[in-house]
């Protein structure tokens, strides 16, 4: 439903989307994670038809958006992180143009208002203008404009900053509703338990391109996991993590120390053998099966030496360019 095919863009000397490649299937949610700067904003902003790409393609259900804007328009709806709403008009005011300008029917425009604003917990502000709403509740307001004309395709850059667990339960529930309709979305976050929320897919962006793609499980699999032990005191634990020098080990100031293994079961058992009767020691123990938040970093960091090998080869590219 929606494909990226080796996007380029550059902004001067940043290359922003560096070989960029995603796609997304009808009905499912791809989380979209990256550092500050990794260009998920750019391919937001391309697929929207608001940026052209200097290479490669996107294919809105077929559909270019650079040669067939107003067409693409239809396809998709893109939720920045900028607010985009008209601050003086109320929010059924915003509502009812943007459904107008998505060609939503007088008919059926009264009733999918109020469904929408029920959806996203903001009946009670529909008629209050939008400079009046609360920043959380702007941004939610904003959504519920992207969302009102039911778009087979979804961008939404960190729709849930600012807002509280309950809207933000109320948003993520929309979102899968969308996507069991049959809707394909792209969901930005820096706040990764919320694509556990999702049952999201991942993609993984770093420097402009796709570092790690698929489902969530599949890419957990072939990171360690963390066995957990916290002691009651801190020289017990550093006295520990002393006999096992061979192994992943860390201890910290708080009487805690950990065991990075692919095989946690072997390693406790090997823990707790060689504690023997000092096993008193212990108050805890706990196996951590890895999370979203350790493959981030442990993407990010696999090719943090990638990255700065680019950040070099642009600044030197730079420098020719400087030179000639
Ligand atoms: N209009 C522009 N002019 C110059 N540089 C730009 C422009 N737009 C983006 N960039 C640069 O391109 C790179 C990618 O930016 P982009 O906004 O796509 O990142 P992002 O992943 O969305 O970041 P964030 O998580 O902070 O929103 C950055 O280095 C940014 O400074």
């Amino acid at each position: 439903m929606l494909e990226a095919r080796g996007l380029r863009k550059r902004f001067g000397t940043v290359a922003a989307l560096d070989g960029f490649e995603l796609s997304v299937e009808a009905g499912e949610i791809c989380g979209l994670l990256g550092h500050n700067g990794a260009g998920k904003t750019t391919f937001a902003r391309i697929c929207a038809g608001l940026e052209r790409p200097d290479a490669g393609r996107v294919l809105l259900a077929g559909t270019d958006p650079s040669s067939s804007p107003a067409r693409a328009r239809a396809l998709i709806g893109y939720a920045p992180q900028e607010i985009a709403l008209y601050p003086t008009a109320t929010l059924r005011e915003n509502l009812r143009f943007y459904g107008g300008l998505a060609g939503l029917r007088r008919s059926t425009l009264r009733s999918e208002i109020a469904a929408i604003a029920e959806a996203v917990l903001l009946t009670d502000a529909l008629d209050r203008p939008v400079a009046t709403l609360s920043g959380g509740q702007q941004r939610r307001a904003q959504a519920a404009t992207v969302l009102l004309p039911r778009p087979p395709i979804l961008l939404l850059d960190e729709p849930t900053v600012g807002a509280d667990p309950v809207t933000r339960q109320a948003l993520l529930a929309l979102v899968r509703e969308r996507a069991a309709q049959g809707a394909a979305v792209c969901y930005t976050t820096h706040y990764l338990p919320e694509l556990e929320e999702l049952d999201a897919t991942v993609a993984v962006a770093q420097a402009g391109r796709i570092i790690a793609r698929g489902r969530r499980e599949e890419l957990l699999a072939g990171l360690p996991s963390t066995v957990a032990l916290e002691f009651a005191q801190n020289e017990h634990a550093d006295e520990h993590a002393d006999e096992h020098p061979d192994t992943d080990t860390d201890a910290d100031a708080d009487g805690g120390l950990s065991f990075v293994t692919g095989r946690p079961a072997e390693t406790l058992a090997r823990v707790l053998t060689s504690l023997g009767e000092r096993v008193g020691q212990v108050e805890r123990i706990e196996i951590r099966e890895p999370s979203l938040d350790d493959l981030y970093r442990h993407l990010t960091a696999a090719n943090q030496d990638t990255a700065i090998q680019d950040a070099a080869d642009q600044s030197t590219a730079k420098e020719d360019e400087h030179v000639r």
